[in-house]
């Protein structure tokens, strides 16, 4: 029925796809397929540089990315976690809508 359908298109609405250079770095972090949700992206790029080893093992919310292509794509050598808008700048650049 209608409501059905809703929930449908709903599910399909927040799925997001991330452009290629992106797509990389989460397959590297164990991603499968090419739409996600906002919430896996950030799983996937939290357990990228977890992997990575990114983060300062003393001061655990630095993340030092220069000479990764995480790096490259944040235009950034280290962010803070604290401060989480270099991130969302990146995926605005770098993910589109899947619903389309
Ligand atoms: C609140 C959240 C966050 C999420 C998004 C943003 Cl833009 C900032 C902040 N967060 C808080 N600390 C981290 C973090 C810190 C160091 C290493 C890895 C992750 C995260 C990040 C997650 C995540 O999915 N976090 C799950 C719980 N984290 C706790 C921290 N844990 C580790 C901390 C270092 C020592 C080992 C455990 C891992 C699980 N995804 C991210 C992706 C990026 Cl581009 C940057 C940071 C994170």
């Amino acid at each position: 029925a209608a409501e059905n359908a809703c929930r449908i298109t709903l599910g399909q609405a927040n799925q997001v796809r991330p452009k290629l250079p992106l797509l990389k770095i989460l397959q590297a972090a164990g991603a499968q397929g090419e739409t996600f949700t906002l919430k896996e992206v950030m799983h996937y790029l939290g357990q990228y540089i977890m992997v990575r080893q990114l983060y300062d093992k003393r001061q655990q919310h630095m993340v030092y990315c220069g000479g990764d292509q995480l790096g490259e794509l944040l235009g950034l050598e280290s962010f803070s976690v604290k401060d989480p808008s270099p991130v969302y700048d990146m995926l605005k650049r770098n993910l589109t809508s899947a619903a389309m």
